[in-house]
Order: structure tokens, then C-alpha cells, then sequence
């Protein structure tokens, strides 16, 4: 068995996904997602120019060599746009695989370790009351777990501010748009935020916040334990994890679960948290963090530490990643939860899929493969359009972390 052709699809509908389709001598093809948001292209020309051509010919079957070849093969390891050139890779190989073997993917990893996967949703406000009134509306349709983020007094469209529609698509703008910051002014503003919506709700659903990198070490640990009455299921990305001690720090200050890892591309930028048990859920997603194949390792070595996953699903994780997540999620034994930011229809009718959402759970079909498929006619309708994340500053105007 031998691959025989490969080729990227670009294609913007509603936001832009950059998808490897990798077809083999007996027929059967696989899709795989390699989308990197705000810097699309540069993992188009990765795949085309770079990686593409020294698949021709190769096995399919052997994933495992394939993904050793492109790692090392490339001598420039890890990095975003390496990892997710592998990880398209990797994702089509799997899906080729378990349509060989007529089964889907999840019974190729070990088989089903659940009956579906917990999901949590993004609400999001300008304001308290607007955020509340989200949070009310995901329980309404059934989830069990909330992420709840609010616009803060004073600071201009700060990330996670609702714009009248229940998910948040942060690649706004053909260039990066501005938004403000300040520490002080979230400070005092988002622990009122879960007070209300504890007062409201009450406990049995799980809430989650994303600090987005914002806060010092010292910062964060003061946000942690004003956040523990409150009960959070976890406090994400709460300081920058480029020095990995500053979680050490938080960790020493608040009982709030703690949860990093969605711009970690490798075992190697979650090693030392994991290993020294300074957070709960490592969040790196297959797309993100080299495939199927190496989300394995990192789960595995999690769950030595009793740290469960809590895979990254934003908007700009395509339905491919989002179908792979689900069977690997389904698979894995220390799965924490699954973000589930909705695409929208234009972007569901591109990638035909079998994943549905039912009470709360998200669950994965039993088509051979992954089962998500790309429909490249209609892909075709819908031209790259360029789309920038946005860039923050303080209100001096000093560069700040998104
Ligand atoms: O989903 C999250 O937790 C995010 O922080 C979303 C990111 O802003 C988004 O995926 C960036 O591309
Ligand atoms: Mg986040």
C-alpha cells in the first residue's frame, strides 16, 4: 500500500481551515487538520513545499515511522507549525488506518473508556448580567460545564466579551485588532462575576474561567484563591508557561485547579508541569500538539501524575481536530473535559460530520475513521480570507499578553 497523492484545502467558511487530504493506491483517503490560526499559510507552505513531496510513495500504515521521519527527519523540531504539519499528517494516517481496518478510530486506541465526552461551552458578556444570562442559556441547552468570561468596566473589548451570540470568534479582523488590559480593574471584577453566578445557579454545574495569560505569577495566585469559594473546575492559562516555575508559585497559593497547555506543541512544554505536579489539566489538542500519535505520549505521561486532559476546541480547531479530540477523548483513561466552541453552519456543511451533542456529552459516531470528511466543492466556495487574532495593550499603551 502506498500513498500516492496529497494536497492542502484552504477554504473560509465563516473563518479559515487549512486541511491535508491524503490519498492511497487502494483508494481510501484521510483528512487531517493542520490550521494555525492568524498564521494559516505558513503551515500551507510547510505541508506543500516541504512535507508532501517525502510522503509520495511512502506506507500509510506506518504511522509511527512516518511521524519519527517528519520529526527528526526535519532536524528543526517542535514549534507551531511543524507539529501541526505533523499532526495533519498523523490525523489523515489514523484515518486511513481505521477505515482499512472498517472500525472507528476509537476502538483502533483501545476502545471506548466512556459513553460520551463532557464539553464545556464559552459564555461570554459585556457585562455581569450579560455573562450570567449565557451561562443560563448553555444550561438550558443541556451542558455541564461553562466557561464564563465578562467584559470588565474600563477596559476596552477585553478578550471574552460577548457580541450578542453565544460563542466568540477572537480572529476578528484582515489585521489585528486592538484590545485593552488592565490587572487591577479584572481583579476586582471577576471574582464578583462567579459570586453571581454561584448566588444564581448554586454548584452542580461545573464552571471554568481562562485568564488568558495575563496575570503575574503573583497575580494569579491572589486571583486563584479569591476564585475558591466559587468552586471553579479550573483556572486556565492564569501566567505565561514559557517559565514553567511561575506555576510553582501560583500552586503554592491557591487550591484552585489549575490548567495550561493550549500553545504547547510537544511533551517537552508540559514535562516539567506535569512531572512536578504543578497543574491538573494539560490542554494541548491534537492538532496543536503533533497528532493522535503524540497526544498519546502526553496523555500517558499525565496520567502517571494523576493529571487529567482538557483538550483545546475553540473555533479554529476544525471539525477534523474536533473529530479526532472526540475518539481520542472517548479512548483516553484520564480525560478530564472537552472544549466545545459550536462552528458555525457554513463551516458544519464543509466538514460533514458524525459527531452529535446530547446531555451535555459530546459523542463520537462509529463510522470507520474519524469520521469527519471535507466537501471540497462546496470548500471551494469559500476563498482564504486573511483574519488576525487581536493584539493587547495596557492603557499606556505598553504591548501586553492574549
Ligand atoms: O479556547 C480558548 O481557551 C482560547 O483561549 C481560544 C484561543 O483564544 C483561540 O483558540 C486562539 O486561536
Ligand atoms: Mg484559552
Amino acid at each position: 500500500m502506498k500513498i500516492d497523492a496529497a494536497k492542502v484545502i484552504v477554504t473560509s467558511p465563516g473563518r479559515n481551515f487549512v486541511t491535508l487530504k491524503i490519498m492511497t493506491d487502494q483508494g481510501v483517503y484521510g483528512i487531517g487538520d493542520a490550521t494555525l490560526n492568524g498564521r494559516e499559510l505558513s503551515v500551507v507552505s510547510y505541508l506543500e513545499d516541504h512535507v508532501l513531496p517525502c510522503l509520495i510513495g511512502k506506507d500509510p500504515r506506518r504511522i509511527e515511522d512516518i511521524w519519527q521521519y517528519l520529526y527528526r527527519g526535519a532536524y528543526w523540531r517542535r514549534g507551531p507549525v511543524t507539529m501541526r504539519a505533523i499532526a495533519a499528517v498523523d490525523m489523515a494516517l489514523w484515518d486511513i488506518k481505521a477505515k482499512m481496518a472498517d472500525m472507528p478510530l476509537y476502538q483502533l486506541l483501545g476502545g471506548r473508556s466512556r459513553d460520551g465526552v463532557m464539553v464545556y461551552g464559552h459564555a461570554n458578556g459585556a457585562d455581569i448580567e450579560e455573562t450570567v444570562e449565557a451561562v443560563g442559556q448553555y444550561i438550558d441547552m443541556g451542558y455541564k460545564a461553562i466557561r464564563a468570561q465578562t467584559g470588565v468596566p474600563g477596559i476596552k473589548d477585553a478578550y471574552g466579551v460577548g457580541r450578542g451570540k453565544l460563542f466568540y470568534e477572537p480572529a476578528d479582523a484582515a489585521l489585528p485588532s486592538l484590545t485593552g488590559w488592565d490587572t487591577r480593574k479584572a481583579l476586582n471584577h471577576v471574582p464578583k462575576l462567579f459570586d453571581k453566578l454561584r448566588a444564581t445557579y448554586g454548584f452542580d454545574h461545573h464552571l471554568l474561567h481562562d485568564g488568558h495569560h495575563r496575570y503575574t505569577p503573583m497575580e494569579a495566585a491572589n486571583l486563584g484563591k479569591m476564585l475558591e469559594p466559587y468552586q471553579l473546575f479550573w483556572l486556565e492559562d492564569c501566567t505565561p508557561a514559557e517559565n514553567q516555575e511561575a506555576f510553582r508559585l501560583v500552586r503554592q497559593h491557591t487550591t484552585t485547579p489549575l490548567a495550561v497547555g493550549e500553545i504547547f506543541n510537544t511533551i517537552w512544554d508540559c514535562k516539567d508541569l506535569i512531572q512536578n505536579q504543578l497543574i491538573d489539566y494539560i490542554r494541548c489538542t491534537i492538532v496543536g500538539a503533533g497528532g493522535i500519535t503524540h497526544m498519546r505520549r502526553i496523555a500517558d505521561l499525565a496520567a502517571l501524575y494523576q493529571i487529567r486532559t482538557g483538550s483545546h476546541g475553540a473555533t479554529d480547531l476544525s471539525p477534523v481536530t474536533m473529530g479526532c479530540a472526540l475518539h481520542f477523548d472517548t479512548w483516553v483513561p484520564n480525560f478530564g473535559i472537552q472544549e466545545y466552541m459550536r462552528h458555525t453552519e457554513e463551516t458544519d456543511a464543509v466538514f460533514p460530520h458524525d459527531y452529535i451533542f446530547r446531555d451535555g456529552l459530546l459523542h463520537c459516531g462509529e463510522t470507520p475513521g474519524h469520521g469527519v470528511d471535507i466537501d471540497e466543492q462546496l470548500a471551494a466556495r469559500y476563498p482564504y480570507k486573511p483574519a488576525y487574532l487581536p493584539v493587547a495593550r495596557l492603557e499606556d499603551g505598553t504591548m501586553w499578553n492574549w
